[in-house]
Protein backbone atom coordinates (compact mmCIF):
# COMPACT_ATOMS: atom_id res chain seq x y z
CA UNK A 1 0.00 0.00 0.00
CA UNK A 2 1.16 3.44 -0.53
CA UNK A 3 1.90 6.00 2.08
CA UNK A 4 -0.88 8.64 0.97
CA UNK A 5 -3.54 5.39 1.09
CA UNK A 6 -2.12 4.15 4.28
CA UNK A 7 -2.87 7.91 5.68
CA UNK A 8 -6.63 7.68 3.70
CA UNK A 9 -7.04 4.51 5.34
CA UNK A 10 -6.03 6.10 9.32
CA UNK A 11 -7.98 9.58 8.72
CA UNK A 12 -11.00 6.91 7.63
CA UNK A 13 -12.99 8.10 11.14
CA UNK A 14 -12.05 12.09 10.75
CA UNK A 15 -13.39 11.51 6.83
CA UNK A 16 -16.65 9.90 7.58
CA UNK A 17 -17.18 12.11 10.52
CA UNK A 18 -16.60 15.19 8.17
CA UNK A 19 -19.36 13.73 5.83
CA UNK A 20 -21.77 13.27 8.71
CA UNK A 21 -20.92 16.71 10.27
CA UNK A 22 -24.44 19.12 9.99
CA UNK A 23 -22.77 21.70 7.91
CA UNK A 24 -21.62 19.24 5.03
CA UNK A 25 -25.40 17.59 5.28
CA UNK A 26 -26.10 21.10 5.00
CA UNK A 27 -24.49 21.57 1.78
CA UNK A 28 -25.95 17.97 0.19
CA UNK A 29 -29.98 19.39 1.79
CA UNK A 30 -30.09 23.09 1.03
CA UNK A 31 -30.66 23.24 4.56
CA UNK A 32 -28.15 26.27 6.11
CA UNK A 33 -28.73 29.33 7.82
CA UNK A 34 -27.41 32.78 6.28
CA UNK A 35 -25.34 33.46 9.55
CA UNK A 36 -23.53 30.21 9.11
CA UNK A 37 -22.63 30.50 5.50
CA UNK A 38 -21.29 34.08 6.49
CA UNK A 39 -19.13 32.81 9.37
CA UNK A 40 -17.66 30.05 7.14
CA UNK A 41 -17.23 32.75 4.25
CA UNK A 42 -15.25 35.10 6.25
CA UNK A 43 -13.16 32.56 7.97
CA UNK A 44 -12.40 30.87 4.78
CA UNK A 45 -11.59 34.18 2.70
CA UNK A 46 -8.60 34.40 5.47
CA UNK A 47 -7.84 30.56 5.44
CA UNK A 48 -7.34 30.86 1.65
CA UNK A 49 -4.97 33.95 2.08
CA UNK A 50 -3.13 32.27 4.25
CA UNK A 51 -2.93 28.90 1.83
CA UNK A 52 -1.45 31.72 -0.73
CA UNK A 53 1.30 32.12 1.67
CA UNK A 54 1.91 28.99 2.89
CA UNK A 55 2.34 27.73 -0.81
CA UNK A 56 4.81 30.81 -1.31
CA UNK A 57 6.96 29.36 1.17
CA UNK A 58 6.84 25.70 0.09
CA UNK A 59 8.02 27.24 -3.11
CA UNK A 60 10.99 28.66 -0.98
CA UNK A 61 12.13 25.02 -0.10
CA UNK A 62 11.69 23.43 -3.79
CA UNK A 63 14.68 21.96 -5.10
CA UNK A 64 12.77 21.31 -8.79
CA UNK A 65 10.86 23.62 -11.09
CA UNK A 66 8.38 20.97 -11.43
CA UNK A 67 7.63 21.35 -7.88
CA UNK A 68 7.22 25.40 -8.23
CA UNK A 69 4.90 25.20 -11.33
CA UNK A 70 2.91 22.37 -8.89
CA UNK A 71 2.54 25.16 -6.03
CA UNK A 72 2.53 27.96 -8.35
CA UNK A 73 -0.48 27.07 -10.18
CA UNK A 74 -2.50 26.45 -6.78
CA UNK A 75 -1.69 29.42 -6.39
CA UNK A 76 -3.35 31.00 -9.35
CA UNK A 77 -6.69 28.74 -8.62
CA UNK A 78 -7.26 29.68 -4.69
CA UNK A 79 -6.96 33.61 -6.47
CA UNK A 80 -8.62 33.02 -9.58
CA UNK A 81 -11.08 30.22 -8.78
CA UNK A 82 -11.52 29.52 -5.48
CA UNK A 83 -13.77 32.81 -5.04
CA UNK A 84 -16.69 30.40 -7.22
CA UNK A 85 -18.12 28.41 -4.09
CA UNK A 86 -17.62 31.29 -2.03
CA UNK A 87 -19.59 33.13 -4.39
CA UNK A 88 -22.40 30.54 -4.39
CA UNK A 89 -22.42 30.88 -0.46
CA UNK A 90 -23.09 34.47 -0.88
CA UNK A 91 -25.85 34.48 -3.46
CA UNK A 92 -27.53 31.93 -1.06
CA UNK A 93 -26.69 34.17 1.95
CA UNK A 94 -27.71 37.42 0.51
CA UNK A 95 -24.78 38.99 0.99
CA UNK A 96 -22.20 40.68 -0.77
CA UNK A 97 -18.81 39.22 -0.89
CA UNK A 98 -16.92 42.14 -0.53
CA UNK A 99 -18.80 42.93 2.94
CA UNK A 100 -16.71 39.34 4.05
CA UNK A 101 -13.02 39.78 4.10
CA UNK A 102 -11.01 41.52 6.48
CA UNK A 103 -12.27 39.81 9.52
CA UNK A 104 -10.18 38.26 12.53
CA UNK A 105 -9.79 35.00 12.49
CA UNK A 106 -11.99 32.72 15.16
CA UNK A 107 -10.29 30.12 17.19
CA UNK A 108 -10.27 26.79 15.07
CA UNK A 109 -8.88 29.32 11.69
CA UNK A 110 -6.43 30.39 13.93
CA UNK A 111 -5.33 27.30 14.83
CA UNK A 112 -5.51 25.77 11.54
CA UNK A 113 -3.69 28.43 9.49
CA UNK A 114 -0.97 28.37 12.68
CA UNK A 115 -0.13 24.39 12.10
CA UNK A 116 0.15 25.03 8.63
CA UNK A 117 2.30 27.81 8.77
CA UNK A 118 4.65 26.31 11.62
CA UNK A 119 4.81 23.26 8.86
CA UNK A 120 5.73 25.11 6.56
CA UNK A 121 8.55 27.03 8.52
CA UNK A 122 10.45 23.98 9.84
CA UNK A 123 9.33 21.15 8.24
CA UNK A 124 10.69 19.27 4.72
CA UNK A 125 8.56 19.20 1.31
CA UNK A 126 7.52 16.47 2.47
CA UNK A 127 6.11 17.39 5.67
CA UNK A 128 4.49 20.40 4.34
CA UNK A 129 2.53 18.42 1.55
CA UNK A 130 1.04 16.26 3.90
CA UNK A 131 -0.28 19.22 6.32
CA UNK A 132 -1.85 20.75 3.23
CA UNK A 133 -2.58 17.64 1.37
CA UNK A 134 -6.32 17.15 3.56
CA UNK A 135 -7.51 20.78 2.27
CA UNK A 136 -8.19 19.39 -1.28
CA UNK A 137 -8.55 16.09 -0.41
CA UNK A 138 -11.44 16.33 2.09
CA UNK A 139 -13.44 18.72 -0.36
CA UNK A 140 -12.81 16.43 -3.14
CA UNK A 141 -14.30 13.31 -1.60
CA UNK A 142 -17.34 15.48 -0.23
CA UNK A 143 -17.83 17.34 -3.58
CA UNK A 144 -17.98 13.62 -5.23
CA UNK A 145 -19.83 12.18 -2.81
CA UNK A 146 -22.61 15.08 -2.72
CA UNK A 147 -22.32 14.73 -6.44
CA UNK A 148 -23.24 11.06 -6.52
CA UNK A 149 -25.72 10.92 -3.73
CA UNK A 150 -27.86 14.22 -4.35
CA UNK A 151 -27.33 14.33 -7.98
CA UNK A 152 -28.46 17.87 -7.62
CA UNK A 153 -30.56 19.49 -10.31
CA UNK A 154 -29.50 23.25 -11.63
CA UNK A 155 -31.89 24.59 -9.48
CA UNK A 156 -30.18 23.13 -5.95
CA UNK A 157 -29.09 26.05 -3.94
CA UNK A 158 -25.60 24.59 -4.10
CA UNK A 159 -25.35 23.22 -7.12
CA UNK A 160 -21.89 25.54 -7.81
CA UNK A 161 -20.44 24.60 -4.65
CA UNK A 162 -20.82 21.00 -5.40
CA UNK A 163 -19.92 21.28 -9.17
CA UNK A 164 -16.87 22.79 -8.47
CA UNK A 165 -15.33 20.67 -5.51
CA UNK A 166 -16.87 17.51 -6.95
CA UNK A 167 -16.46 17.55 -10.86
CA UNK A 168 -12.83 17.17 -11.31
CA UNK A 169 -10.46 14.93 -13.08
CA UNK A 170 -6.42 15.19 -12.86
CA UNK A 171 -6.68 16.86 -9.48
CA UNK A 172 -3.95 18.14 -6.90
CA UNK A 173 -4.86 15.60 -4.24
CA UNK A 174 -3.75 13.48 -6.67
CA UNK A 175 -0.53 15.33 -8.00
CA UNK A 176 0.10 15.81 -4.12
CA UNK A 177 -0.04 11.82 -3.13
CA UNK A 178 2.32 10.82 -5.65
CA UNK A 179 4.53 13.56 -5.12
CA UNK A 180 3.83 12.69 -1.11
CA UNK A 181 4.32 9.03 -1.68
CA UNK A 182 7.72 9.82 -3.84
CA UNK A 183 9.28 12.10 -0.93
CA UNK A 184 8.13 8.95 1.50
CA UNK A 185 9.96 6.31 -0.21
CA UNK A 186 13.06 8.45 0.62
CA UNK A 187 12.19 10.11 4.10
CA UNK A 188 13.62 8.38 7.47
CA UNK A 189 11.70 6.84 10.11
CA UNK A 190 10.98 9.71 12.11
CA UNK A 191 10.10 11.78 8.98
CA UNK A 192 7.61 9.72 7.62
CA UNK A 193 5.85 9.70 11.28
CA UNK A 194 5.87 13.53 11.27
CA UNK A 195 4.35 13.61 7.94
CA UNK A 196 1.65 11.19 9.43
CA UNK A 197 0.78 13.56 12.22
CA UNK A 198 0.39 16.42 10.85
CA UNK A 199 -1.55 15.28 7.97
CA UNK A 200 -4.12 13.70 10.61
CA UNK A 201 -4.04 17.07 12.81
CA UNK A 202 -5.02 19.02 9.64
CA UNK A 203 -7.93 16.27 9.02
CA UNK A 204 -8.99 17.15 12.08
CA UNK A 205 -8.61 20.79 11.22
CA UNK A 206 -10.86 20.16 8.55
CA UNK A 207 -13.79 18.55 11.04
CA UNK A 208 -13.33 21.48 13.15
CA UNK A 209 -13.59 24.66 10.79
CA UNK A 210 -16.82 23.05 9.60
CA UNK A 211 -17.69 22.92 12.95
CA UNK A 212 -16.41 26.22 13.82
CA UNK A 213 -18.54 27.94 10.95
CA UNK A 214 -21.74 25.72 12.23
CA UNK A 215 -21.35 26.94 15.34
CA UNK A 216 -20.84 30.21 14.61
CA UNK A 217 -17.58 29.68 16.98
CA UNK A 218 -16.16 33.02 18.19
CA UNK A 219 -13.58 34.33 21.09
CA UNK A 220 -14.73 33.98 24.92
CA UNK A 221 -15.18 37.44 24.95
CA UNK A 222 -15.88 38.38 21.23
CA UNK A 223 -12.96 40.53 18.91
CA UNK A 224 -15.58 43.22 18.55
CA UNK A 225 -16.10 44.06 22.40
CA UNK A 226 -12.07 43.68 23.36
CA UNK A 227 -11.27 46.22 20.41
CA UNK A 228 -13.67 48.27 21.18
CA UNK A 229 -13.04 47.93 25.01
C1 LIG B 1 -10.95 25.07 5.36
C2 LIG B 1 -10.90 24.76 3.90
N1 LIG B 1 -10.40 23.58 3.51
C3 LIG B 1 -10.34 23.27 2.20
C4 LIG B 1 -10.79 24.16 1.25
C5 LIG B 1 -10.74 23.82 -0.22
N2 LIG B 1 -9.57 24.32 -0.85
C6 LIG B 1 -8.94 25.39 -0.41
S1 LIG B 1 -7.54 25.74 -1.30
C7 LIG B 1 -7.76 24.44 -2.28
C8 LIG B 1 -6.81 24.15 -3.39
C9 LIG B 1 -5.56 23.67 -2.85
O1 LIG B 1 -4.54 23.87 -3.74
C10 LIG B 1 -8.91 23.75 -1.90
C11 LIG B 1 -9.39 22.56 -2.60
C12 LIG B 1 -11.33 25.39 1.69
N3 LIG B 1 -11.80 26.31 0.82
N4 LIG B 1 -11.37 25.66 3.01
Amino acid sequence: MSFSAELRREAAPIFNAIFEHPFVKGIANGDLKSEQLVHYVKQDFEYLSSFIQIYGMAISKCETREDMEMFNKQISFILHSEVHPHNNFCQVAGVSYDELQGYPLAPTAHQYIRHMKSVAHEGTSGEIIAVLLPCPWTYWEIGKKLLNEEKPDSLHPFYEWIHFYGDRTDTITEKFCARLDKLAEGASEKERKKMREHFLLSCQLEYMFWDMAYKLEEWPVPMEVVTKG
